[in-house]
């Protein structure tokens, strides 16, 4: 694995919407995948444009890789981010929406040529090229954004539920790709997503949010273990936890 990622923190970062007090503490490792997860209006996709920039903390800091990015826009912020939809131009084809990961004017060597058909291959996009998004796929749509997270190879990729609307093999397989980048690429990568069969398959590491606060933090595996959190076991249902560890030990009747 590239080293390629670098951390994030937000230190007493607070943000708020209306009646919506936001205070976000945490720290994202370097390099790691990271999921958030948390109810629906917990604050998710908040936490996640306070990282790229598109919302911008009233108070407190936001550090991406030591560097103090509280104020820079998000042009200026070392990150790619995939949104659940609408990730690409509709004039646009779909070389050409990769290749705006490379040039936002779309003035290509040949070497970014080579690098996004690099890029479209290695997503299964290859005889693709031409075709303009609405003649693709939901989940065609969503390999070229990632083709264009390739092709653009910042150290943090952030994702807000980018497979939503997926089912659940596509979803799979296109959580799948995102860790195969990851493995490739080594950045940093945070994943908000709502299904814990999706957490649970990346692994790594959790952030869980409640009104607005990170209130759990750590492996993903523990979160799903016997002693996760109680508040996360909770919101996932006993149907995705391990069981209790007197439930294996009760016997049949
Ligand atoms: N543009 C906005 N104007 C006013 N309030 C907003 C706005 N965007 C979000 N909120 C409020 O802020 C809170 C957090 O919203 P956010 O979208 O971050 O939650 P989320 O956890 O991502 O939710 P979901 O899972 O439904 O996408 C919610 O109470 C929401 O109603």
């Amino acid at each position: 694995m590239r080293p390629g990622g670098v951390d994030i923190r937000l230190e007493e970062v607070t943000f708020t919407y209306e009646d919506m007090r936001m205070r976000f503490d945490a720290t994202i490792e370097a390099g790691q995948i990271t999921s958030v997860m948390g109810a629906s209006g917990a604050g998710k996709s908040t936490f996640l444009n306070l990282v790229a920039g598109f919302e911008t903390a009233t108070s407190g800091r936001v550090l991406i890789g030591g560097a103090d990015v509280t104020a820079a826009p998000p042009s200026a912020r070392p990150i790619s981010m995939v949104f659940q939809e609408n990730n690409l131009f509709a004039h646009l084809t779909v070389e050409q929406n990769v290749g705006l990961g490379r040039s936002p004017a779309l003035k290509l060597a040949e070497a970014d040529r080579t690098d996004i058909a690099d890029a479209l291959g290695r997503t299964g996009l290859a005889g693709k090229e031409r075709r303009l998004p609405r003649e693709l796929s939901g989940g065609e749509r969503q390999r070229v954004a990632i083709a264009r997270v390739l092709v653009r190879d910042r150290p943090v990729l952030l994702l807000d539920e980018p497979f939503a609307s997926l089912g659940p093999a596509l979803r799979e397989d296109m959580v799948d790709l995102v860790m195969s980048v990851h493995r490739e690429r080594g950045m940093t990568v945070v994943f908000v997503t709502h299904q814990p069969e999706d957490a649970r398959r990346i692994g790594g590491n959790l952030l869980f949010l409640e009104q607005g606060k990170v209130i759990a933090a750590g492996k993903t595996e523990e979160f799903f273990g016997k002693n996760g959190p109680e508040a996360f076991r909770n919101y996932i249902g006993t149907g995705n936890a391990e069981p209790q560890s007197q439930e294996f030990a009760r016997k049949p009747t």
